[in-house]
């Protein structure tokens, strides 16, 4: 785990622990017995400490958070190598991340390779840097930078790292022929102002304000995370406590944060991110056995916002995009747009003048449907009608070379019946982007009956290829995301009931969604819903009025097409469930009509209106959801539960912290919810989405509460 060798007058203690060099035990006992050998080995005259492979090292091993500790902490290695009477120097190549970097600041000194990145994450896992890393950079970097760092958990570059004392020395060459230059420079000189621990924080006198600022900024960009403030605490304890009195304040309040749900949550929203990558279809293809096809190309068919928007990935990526509209003016239209979304990534210094030119030369926009003959893929980005789709998708196959892959940007249509109007089935996919498709990082991939394994490898990896988290699901009415969200449909049955649409709102975004549904009907437009549910009754025949209660045999609240009709249809007429001031449309404002129509909605229908707790309607949004996510798990439409937790974090801004809802209804204990489902069952008996869950009757009713990684692991055992 660490290679041991001597060269000269230098030991080179090299870590090797793939992928990412994580601090096992079994390397913290590597470094930590290479330290004691080179200092007993006099013709060693300093040690060095490197990466094998292509990091320096990723901080702790994050599997091992939930276990019990073994071997040797981080804190015990760094004392070992800071009080060594030998120069030890980290040469960091790649990155230096949390535990990486602590261990690189009990060295004496510092170099790295320019490209090289530094930063302590711990926060994004819900920790604090906890082998001392809070109590030195304040140290090395002050008190207000250190704050920044560490609260935020960025990243930073070589030359940031040098700029603040991180770093010593950038190198061009060889890193570890770099060190050993560089060590043969250093060695004989004193140690003692090396050493961290010995050194002051800068305008310590100063702490209180440095925090009281930082806790502000804290609290409003990281709203509802504990471990910031925790790290703040720490931060503040290395400027007003002795070094070891500090250092004990940091180990307990890391005691407390990795025992937490938000930790937990979080470590879990970690590797469930990385675990989405790693897809099985019901036939045994799997990510690790089948290879993508060749995307070298791609069209886009349809200009609208959802089309300019997957254009404007693609050619962020390097990818020629050939976008398809009916005719030049909306062609113009839809290019004027996406020269603005790079413009807009110029001025933010997201991108440079030279990529959006070459962005620009790669975009080809064109009202013939033929010039799409070459590409590789096909993403279609057009109205959501089957009808419609079909006839695009038939010409397509007719068009296209036989080796392209053929997707859709359908949010809930059939993939099979998409895929049926062509002649290759194999070839065809869903591509369900998120809007605005340029920013939403989420990318739903979409598989039918006949889909090819190699189909999907493809559009995995092409997700991945344009920076999005793609997720896999099976194609079924509304695919994973959109058929499990009930969230609004319950919202809006408890106002019926009962609750103000803005006491909801400030509900659920209390609990961490980063807006309530009510804004977010407002900011997508009434119109949307109205029309879905005008084409539902007129497909059974109905006609729908204010009075109407049932549709289909299923509770209908007809108070949303009311708003609409009166002309409410969100931010873009000024009024929706809230009003919006033109002088500033992106903030809601409460309005009192809204709570008249929802009064007169109510005597109307002879609905007695009653008192809704807090805990009800985070009951009625979220158990809803989590019934139908289990369903959703028991029909194979996704692979397994995190998937699920993964959509939910990047296309619904589910609060990370709570891992998503099936982590979350593990935590609250899966008995409880369905329990609580069947208590809705029988109250709601005209919901159909409270049928509870067989999957979940069946999880509840084992003996023990399970938690979750077990029944994550072994839910398929169950069905
Ligand atoms: C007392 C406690 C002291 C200190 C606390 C800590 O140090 S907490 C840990 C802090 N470090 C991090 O949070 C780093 C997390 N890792 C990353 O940011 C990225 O993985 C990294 C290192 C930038 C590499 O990114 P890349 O995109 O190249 O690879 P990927 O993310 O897919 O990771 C590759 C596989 O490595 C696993 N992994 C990464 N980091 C760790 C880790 N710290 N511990 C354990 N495992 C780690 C990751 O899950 C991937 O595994 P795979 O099975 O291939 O999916």
């Amino acid at each position: 785990m660490v290679d041991y060798r001597v060269d000269n007058q230098f030991a080179v203690l090299e870590i090797n622990n793939p992928p990412v060099n994580a601090l096992s035990s079994d390397v913290t006992i590597g470094l930590y017995d290479g330290i004691l050998k080179a200092l007993q080995d006099d013709s060693v005259q300093a040690v060095i400490i490197i990466g094998k492979g292509k990091v320096f090292c990723a901080g702790a091993d994050i599997t091992a958070f939930s276990k019990p500790i073994k071997g040797l902490g981080i804190t015990d290695v760094g004392h070992a190598i800071e009080s060594s009477s030998k120069p030890v120097i980290s040469a960091v190549y790649g990155v230096a991340l949390g535990g990486g970097l602590e261990i690189a600041l009990f060295c004496h000194y510092r170099i790295s390779d320019k490209k090289a990145k530094f930063g302590f994450p711990e926060v994004q896992l819900g920790l604090l840097p906890g082998a001392e890393g809070t109590i030195r950079l304040p140290r090395l970097t002050g008190l207000p930078v250190a704050m920044e760092i560490i609260t935020s958990g960025r990243q930073l570059g070589a030359q940031e790292a040098v700029k603040y004392g991180i770093v010593d020395k950038i190198v061009e060459n060889d890193l570890l022929q770099e060190a050993k230059t560089f060590a043969t420079s250093i060695i004989g000189k004193p140690l003692d102002s090396l050493r961290l621990r010995t050194k002051k924080v800068k305008n310590a006198d100063l702490v209180d304000k440095y925090y009281d600022d930082a806790l502000k900024e804290v609290k409003r960009k990281y709203k509802g995370l504990i471990a910031p403030v925790s790290c703040l605490k720490t931060i503040r304890g290395s400027a007003k406590l002795p070094y070891d009195a500090a250092a004990q304040l940091e180990r307990s309040l890391f005691t407390e944060l990795i025992t937490s749900s938000q930790s937990a949550a979080l470590r879990y929203s970690f590797f469930a991110e990385r675990s989405a990558a790693k897809w099985r279809l019901p036939n045994g293809a799997s990510s690790a056995n089948t290879k993508p096809g060749t995307v070298g190309s791609a069209a886009v068919i349809g200009a609208g916002t959802m089309g300019s928007g997957i254009a404007v990935c693609l050619l962020r990526a390097g990818i020629p995009v050939t976008l398809v509209e009916q005719n030049e003016k909306l062609l113009k239209a839809a290019q004027t747009n996406i020269d603005q979304i790079f413009r807009g990534s110029v001025q933010l210094g997201k991108m440079t003048l030279e990529k959006r030119q070459e962005c620009l030369r790669m975009l080809q926009g064109t009202a013939q449907l033929e010039k799409v003959k070459d590409v590789d893929i096909v993403i279609e980005a057009i109205f959501e009608n089957l009808k419609l789709k079909q006839e695009v998708f038939a010409k397509l196959d007719k068009i296209c070379k036989p080796t392209a892959f053929l997707c859709s940007n359908t949010s809930t249509l059939d993939i099979d019946k998409i895929a049926s109007a062509t002649s290759r089935p194999d070839k065809v996919a869903g591509t369900h982007f998120f809007a605005p498709a340029h920013i939403m990082r989420l990318v739903e991939n979409v598989y039918g009956s006949k889909t090819s394994p190699e189909t999907v490898a493809t559009v995995m990896e092409l997700g991945r290829k344009i920076g999005k988290v793609s997720v896999l699901s099976k194609t079924c009415d509304g695919f994973i995301a959109n058929r499990m969200n009930k969230i609004g449909v319950e919202a809006v049955y408890l106002v019926e009931e009962g609750a103000s649409p803005y006491d909801i709102d400030q509900i659920m975004e209390d609990f961490g969604m980063s807006m309530g549904v009510f804004k977010v009907l407002d900011l997508s437009g009434l119109d949307v819903g109205w029309r879905i549910r005008q084409e539902q009754a007129k497909a059974l025949g109905v006609n729908l009025t204010a009075e109407t209660k049932y549709l289909n045999a299923e509770r209908y609240c007809s108070l949303p097409d009311k708003l609409y009709e009166l002309g409410r249809n969100g931010i873009k007429t000024g009024r929706g469930w809230y009003r919006y001031d033109p002088a500033n449309p992106r903030k809601p404002i409460p309005d009192l009509d809204v709570l008249d129509i929802i009064q007169t909605h109510c005597q109307n229908l002879g609905i007695k209106r009653r008192e809704i707790t807090a805990q009800e309607v985070i009951e009625r949004c979220l158990y809803a959801t989590i019934n139908e996510g289990f369903k959703i798990l028991e029909e194979n439409v996704a692979e397994k539960p995190s998937d699920i937790d993964v959509i939910w974090q990047y296309g619904f801004a589910f609060p990370r912290y709570r891992g998503g809802p099936m982590f979350y209804a593990s935590q609250v204990g899966l008995r409880k919810v369905f329990e609580r489902i069947c208590y809705y069952h029988a109250t709601f008996p005209y919901s159909k989405h409270w049928l509870p869950s067989d999957l979940l009757r069946k999880l509840a009713s084992s003996t023990d509460e399970i938690p979750i990684n077990q029944w994550m692991n072994n839910w398929s055992s169950k069905l």
